[in-house]
Formats: structure tokens, C-alpha cells, sequence
């Protein structure tokens, strides 16, 4: 179902982008540039702004100052949540839900069709067993992997995802990589928090560390893991540095 995208990714450009909330600064003005089909993944110690960062970024907050933009037209954009919100539904009319109430990809498509798109997405994350079952008895695995379906559906150009696999077990983490990989091989750009440094090191093509809501570094991921540039990244790559 997921259309390979052939049209380049547009590029993401903040531009001093900070964020206040009550008079307190939560994120200090950042500048960047997300160029390309890569996997950033934002990492940093809890309360840092790496959710902030990223609801910014895929617009669902306003900054207090600076600008977001993407150069050319925006792309079609998805988020995935630590936990996933789902309908009370089941998992297929969850999906057949989100083809019904989305112009993209496919305008035309009707009931029939809508429901083999979606029980396609079940089978292709391992679902289509569950497809009647309430999404919200579901695991926590499985309402992960049916959130990723969702957003497979939506064909997106730019995949953000906000800890995706913090509360999973590790056969549920590695089938979330594995799809992450999935949509980054269908042409889709991955925007991803985590805390966990393995997953970082297996998906990351470079890595945004903050820390007190500052951007202190934007490396290849090569470099952070092996060479740092602050001492803050170092001492949080060993583990010192908890806030
Ligand atoms: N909508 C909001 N209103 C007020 N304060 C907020 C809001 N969202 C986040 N914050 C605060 O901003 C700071 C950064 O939060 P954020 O969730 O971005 O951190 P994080 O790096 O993702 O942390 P964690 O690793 O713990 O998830 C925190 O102190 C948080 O309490």
C-alpha cells in the first residue's frame, strides 16, 4: 500500500525556533536543518525538550518565537506516540477509520476497498490475527505496531516518532525497528526520540543531543557515539549525566 515515494524529501529548517510556557523558557532558540531521507534520532536526559522539539516540528505547537518550515511544499507527515491513541474500536476499523477520514493517499476509495488496504497493513505488521479484537485490549506491542499501521496508511514523507518503544518488551522493540526500517526504505524520513542508546546507535544516520531545553549538538551519529563534540554528550553516552 505504501507508495514509494520517488520525489525527494523536502528539507525541515528551524529557524530559532523557542519555546516559553508561563513566562519560563522551555526550549532556548534552535536553529537547524534536517536535509535528505535520513533516520535523526533526538536523544538527551528526561525533561530535556526532545518531545517539545518534535511536536514543534511536525506542528502540533506553536513556537513562541522563531519559524518552522520545510523547503518546498510541506510533506504528508505522521507521529507515532509512546502511547498510542487508539479508537474504541476494533484494530481493522481503526485503520478503515483513518483511510475514511483522509484525502491522501487515495480520495476514491471506497468501504471494500478501504478494508483490504487496511487488512493488507494488519498482515504486513503482523496483525491481521487481531483484526476484530477492541485496539484498546490490545498489548502494548500490538497497539504500537497497529499505530505504525496507521500511519503506513498514510503514506507519510516524514515519520515522526516520540518513544515509540520505551514501554515494549524486546521482541516488541525489535518489530517497531523493523518497521521503522520499513517505512525508511519506502522513501520516508524518520524523526525519532528514544532514550535507549543501543537503538539509537542501530537506526541513527545523525543524532540531535539537547539538554535544558538547548540544542547542544547535531552530529552524524559515528561521531557522537565514537567522538562527542560536548562534554555533555560524553558524559550522557557513559551514562553520567541522568539530568
Ligand atoms: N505543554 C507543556 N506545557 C508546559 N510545560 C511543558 C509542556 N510540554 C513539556 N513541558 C515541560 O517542558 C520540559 C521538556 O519536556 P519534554 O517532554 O520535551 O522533555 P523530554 O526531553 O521529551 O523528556 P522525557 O525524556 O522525560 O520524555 C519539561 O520540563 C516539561 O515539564
Amino acid at each position: 500500500m505504501n507508495v514509494h515515494h520517488s520525489l525527494p524529501v523536502p528539507t525541515l529548517e528551524l529557524d530559532s525556533v523557542a519555546f516559553n510556557h508561563r513566562g519560563q523558557t522551555l526550549l532556548k532558540p534552535i536553529s537547524l536543518r534536517l536535509a535528505g531521507c535520513q533516520k535523526t534520532l533526538i536523544m538527551g536526559p528526561n525533561g530535556a525538550g526532545k518531545s517539545l522539539l518534535m511536536r514543534l516540528a511536525h506542528g502540533l505547537l506553536t513556537p513562541t518565537s522563531g519559524k518552522v518550515r520545510w523547503q518546498g511544499a510541506p510533506p504528508a507527515q505522521a507521529m507515532v506516540f509512546q502511547r498510542p491513541v487508539l479508537l474504541r474500536r476494533s484494530a481493522l476499523e481503526n485503520l478503515t477509520y483513518v483511510l475514511a477520514i483522509n484525502k491522501t493517499p487515495r480520495p476514491e476509495l471506497k468501504g471494500l476497498v478501504r478494508k483490504t488496504q487496511a487488512m493488507s497493513a494488519l498482515e504486513k505488521f503482523g496483525l491481521a490475527h487481531l483484526a476484530k479484537r477492541p485496539a484498546r485490549v490490545l498489548s502494548g506491542g500490538e497497539q504500537q505496531r497497529l499505530a505504525l499501521a496507521r500511519a503506513w496508511l498514510l503514506n507519510p514523507q516524514v515519520l515522526f516518532l516520540d518513544e515509540p518503544t520505551s514501554a515494549l518488551d524486546p521482541a516488541a522493540i525489535k518489530a517497531v525497528e523493523d518497521a521503522v526500517l520499513e517505512f525508511h526504505h519506502s522513501g520516508t524520513r524518520i524523526v525519532m526520540t528514544t532514550h535507549d542508546l543501543h537503538q539509537a546507535r542501530r537506526l541513527a544516520n545523525d543524532v540531535l543531543f539537547l539538554h535544558n531545553g538547548e540544542l547542544i549538538e547535531h552530529t552524524p551519529a559515528d561521531d557522537f557515539f565514537t567522538a562527542p563534540t560536548s562534554s555533555e554528550a560524553g558524559a550522557f553516552i557513559r551514562g553520567e549525566l541522568v539530568w
